[in-house]
C-alpha cells in the first residue's frame, strides 16, 4: 500500500535524556536527507539500511544548524510499519524535540495521528489487529504479569487460536457443500448432521475455554478495582498507604479527612490492583464530605473487590452494618484494624457478618497483618497463584464482546442441528461465527471502526 509520509515525537513530552522523531513512508529518507549535514558530506539516501548516523539538522530557510543528532535510517519491509522508516535521536527537552519536528513537517511530511504508525504496521500486515490492540495494552501495562499477557497476544498468540478457529469452520461449511453436491451414500443426510455437531461443539468448547481467561485476562489488564470502604477514621487511607508503601493519601485523626476518591495503581503479589481510597460512609451534614459519601457509594457498585475496613477499638455500629449490606453478594475482604488499642469489637458478631469472606485482623500502625491481607488478595483472584505461561489470555472487552456473541451463533448452530433445522439454515450461523471471530484480528470489520480504535493509542505510536 502506498501512503504519505508521517511523522510524530515518539517519546514522552518532558525532559530526557534523548528524545526520538519518528518519520515512515516513501519519502521518509529524502525528507530527512534534505536536513541531514554528515560528517565527510555523507547523505542518507545513500546509507545502508538498518544504520545510524550522527550529524546535525540544518534550517533549509536559514542555513543554521538546529540540532545534534543521531538518524537511523531503516528502508521497508523490514521495518515497524512495513515502510521506510527514519528516526531522528536528538537531545531531550521539548523545545529541541519540537523543534525537529517542525523541521521535517516542513520539509515535506504529515504529522501522525494517535497510534498512525501502527494502524500502518496493521494495514501493510505485519500485523493483525488483536496484534496491534495488544501493542497499546503492553505500553499501558502496570506489572509483569500484564505486560506478558500483552506480549503473548502481539507475538500472535491469540490470533493463531481464532484462525485456527476460523479454519475448522471454513472446513467444515466447504465439506458440507461438498456433501450437498456429490453425494457418495444414501446417508449423506445424517453423515453431515453428525459432523456439523462435532465440529460446532469443539469450537464451541474452544471458545468457551478462552472466554473463561477473559476475567484473569481484563484483570491483568486493568486492574483489580478494589475500593476502600469503612466508618470515617477506620484506618482506609493508612491501609492505602500501607499496600502502595508511599504516604499517597492524607492520614490525620480527624473523621473524614478523606473527601475525594483516591486512586492509586499497586502490584500486589502479581495482581494488578487499582485501589481508590474513598471518603468515609456516615450520615453527615457538611455538604463537602457528603458529595464525598456519595462518590464513595458509587465506586462501590463497580468495584470487583471490596476492602471493608472496620475498628477493633471500637463497638460495631449500624453504619458497619449496612456497610456489610451494601457490599453483600460482592468479594469482599474484612479487615479489623487497630489490633493494637484494646478490643471493643464484638467478634462474634463481626464473623457472623462476614460470613464466607476472609477475615484479617490488622494494626496499620505496627505495620502488622498487612501480608496476611496482600496473602487473601492473591488467593481470592488466584487461587493461589497461576502462571500467565501456556494459557492463551482474551483480555479486551472488544474481543470478549465478540467472543461471547460468535459463542451465541454457535449454540444457535447447534441447536438447529439438533432439531432438524435444514442445513442451509444452520450454515448461515456457522458463516456468521466465521465472521465474528474475523473481526477479533480485523478481518471483516468496518473501516469506521478501525479509525477508532487506532486513534486510542499514544500520538507518536
Ligand atoms: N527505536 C525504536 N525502538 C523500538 C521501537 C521502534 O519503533 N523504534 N518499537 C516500536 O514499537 C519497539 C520494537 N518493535 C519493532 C517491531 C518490529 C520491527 C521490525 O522492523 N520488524 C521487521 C523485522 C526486522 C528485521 O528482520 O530485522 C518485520 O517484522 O518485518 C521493529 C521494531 C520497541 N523499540
Ligand atoms: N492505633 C492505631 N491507629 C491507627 C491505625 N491505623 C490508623 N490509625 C490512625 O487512625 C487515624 C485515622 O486514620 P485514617 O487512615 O486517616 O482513617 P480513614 O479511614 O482514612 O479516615 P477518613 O478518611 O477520615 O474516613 C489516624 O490517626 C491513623 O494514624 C492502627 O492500626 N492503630
Ligand atoms: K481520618
Ligand atoms: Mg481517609
Amino acid at each position: 500500500m502506498e501512503f504519505d509520509t508521517i511523522a510524530a515525537i515518539s517519546t514522552p513530552l518532558g525532559e530526557g535524556a534523548i528524545a526520538i522523531v519518528r518519520l515512515s513512508g516513501d519519502e521518509a529518507i529524502q525528507i530527512a536527507d534534505k536536513l541531514f549535514r554528515g560528517k565527510r558530506n555523507k547523505r542518507l539516501i545513500d546509507v545502508q539500511t538498518h544504520t545510524i548516523h550522527y550529524g546535525h539538522l540544518l534550517d533549509p530557510k536559514t542555513g543554521e544548524v538546529a540540532e545534534e543528532v543521531m538518524v537511523s535510517v531503516m528502508k521497508g519491509p523490514h521495518t515497524f510499519t512495513k515502510e521506510d522508516v527514519v528516526e531522528i535521536n536528538c537531545h531531550g527537552g521539548i523545545v529541541s524535540v519540537n523543534r525537529v519536528l517542525q523541521l521535517v513537517l516542513r520539509a515535506g511530511a504529515r504529522l501522525a495521528e494517535p497510534g498512525e504508525f501502527t494502524k500502518r504496521a496493521f494495514l501493510n500486515g505485519r500485523i493483525d489487529l488483536s496484534q496491534a490492540e495488544a501493542v497499546m495494552d503492553l505500553i499501558r501495562a502496570k506489572t509483569d504479569r500484564a505486560m506478558n499477557v500483552a506480549l503473548g497476544q502481539m507475538e500472535g498468540r491469540l490470533s493463531k487460536l481464532i484462525q485456527r478457529l476460523r479454519q475448522e469452520i471454513l472446513e467444515t461449511l466447504a465439506h458440507v457443500e461438498v456433501n450437498i453436491d456429490y453425494p457418495e451414500y444414501d446417508d449423506v443426510e445424517e453423515m453431515t448432521h453428525n459432523m456439523l455437531l462435532e465440529k460446532a461443539n469443539l469450537v464451541r468448547v474452544e471458545m468457551k475455554k478462552l472466554l473463561e481467561t477473559s476475567q484473569q485476562g481484563k484483570i491483568l489488564r486493568e486492574g483489580l478495582s478494589t475500593v476502600i470502604v469503612g466508618r470515617p477514621n477506620v484506618g482506609k487511607s493508612s491501609l492505602l498507604n500501607s499496600l502502595v508503601q508511599e504516604n499517597k493519601a492524607i492520614v490525620t485523626d480527624i473523621p473524614g479527612t478523606t473527601r475525594d476518591v483516591i486512586e492509586e495503581y499497586v502490584n500486589v503479589r502479581g495482581v494488578p490492583l487499582r485501589l481508590l481510597d474513598t471518603a468515609g460512609i456516615r450520615e453527615t451534614e457538611d455538604i463537602v464530605e457528603r458529595i464525598g459519601v456519595e462518590k464513595s457509594r458509587q465506586v462501590l457498585k463497580e468495584a470487583d473487590l471490596i476492602l471493608l475496613v472496620l475498628n477493633y477499638s471500637d463497638d460495631l455500629t449500624k453504619e458497619d452494618e449496612n456497610l456489610f449490606k451494601a457490599v453483600e453478594g460482592m468479594d469482599v475482604i474484612v479487615i479489623i484494624n487497630k489490633t493494637d488499642l484494646p478490643q471493643k469489637i464484638d467478634m462474634e458478631k463481626v464473623k457472623e457478618l462476614t460470613g464466607k469472606s476472609p477475615l484479617v485482623t490488622t494494626s496499620l500502625l505496627e505495620d502488622q497483618g498487612v501480608d496476611d491481607l496482600e496473602e487473601a488478595i492473591a488467593a481470592l483472584f488466584f487461587s493461589g497463584s497461576i502462571e500467565t505461561g501456556d494459557i492463551t489470555y482474551v483480555s479486551n472487552s472488544r474481543h470478549i464482546a465478540l467472543l461471547h456473541q460468535a459463542l451465541h451463533t454457535i449454540e444457535e448452530a447447534i441447536a438447529g442441528v439438533e432439531s432438524g433445522v435444514p442445513i442451509d439454515i444452520v450454515q448461515i450461523d456457522f458463516t456468521r461465527t466465521w465472521e465474528l471471530l474475523g473481526e477479533i484480528i480485523g478481518e471483516s470489520i468496518h473501516e469506521s471502526l478501525i479509525d477508532q480504535l487506532f486513534s486510542q493509542f499514544c500520538l507518536g505510536k
